[in-house]
């Protein structure tokens, strides 16, 4: 397809196992969703790099990613993402939200309550393997 935008993202797990989700602001593209933090891979990078610029750009903190889920495109009305999704921990910093409304650290179970952005639907059934 064309103009499919490639999106990086993070599934940022601690050491008890819970996982970390940020909730978009008001004011963003698909407001008060919860979504893996990340962002569009830009022209000449890697959906590496680019997940380690945007969770230094969003948390302020580095990770080591850990190991890769299946990306998923999902068709929006006004764009097609390519969702690239890491698994990753923390190991530097302290979380600082720049961007978004709010974070949580939640179970599996907890996590297929959340009202996801359309996209990561596919990518935490695959996650909690529900
Ligand atoms: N970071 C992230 N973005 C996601 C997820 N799921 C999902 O549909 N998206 C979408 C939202 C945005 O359209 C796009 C990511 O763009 P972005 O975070 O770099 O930029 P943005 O929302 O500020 O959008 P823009 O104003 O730059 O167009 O992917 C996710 O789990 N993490």
């Amino acid at each position: 397809m064309t103009n499919v935008k490639d999106v990086a993202c993070a599934i940022i797990t601690s050491p008890e196992g819970k996982t970390l989700v940020v909730q978009r602001s008001a004011k963003m593209l698909l407001p008060l969703k919860w979504e893996f933090p990340g962002g569009k891979v830009e022209p000449g990078e890697t959906p590496a790099a680019c997940l380690a610029r945007e969770i230094g750009e969003e948390l302020q903190v580095r990770i080591r990613i850990t190991g890769e889920l299946r990306p998923r495109e999902y068709a929006y009305e006004t764009v097609t993402i390519r969702l690239i999704p890491f698994l990753a921990e923390i190991t530097a910093g302290e979380i600082f939200l720049h961007e978004h409304a709010d974070l949580g650290w939640f179970t599996h179970a907890e996590l297929l309550l959340l009202d996801w952005a359309a996209a990561d639907v596919a990518v935490v059934r695959e996650y909690t393997g529900r």
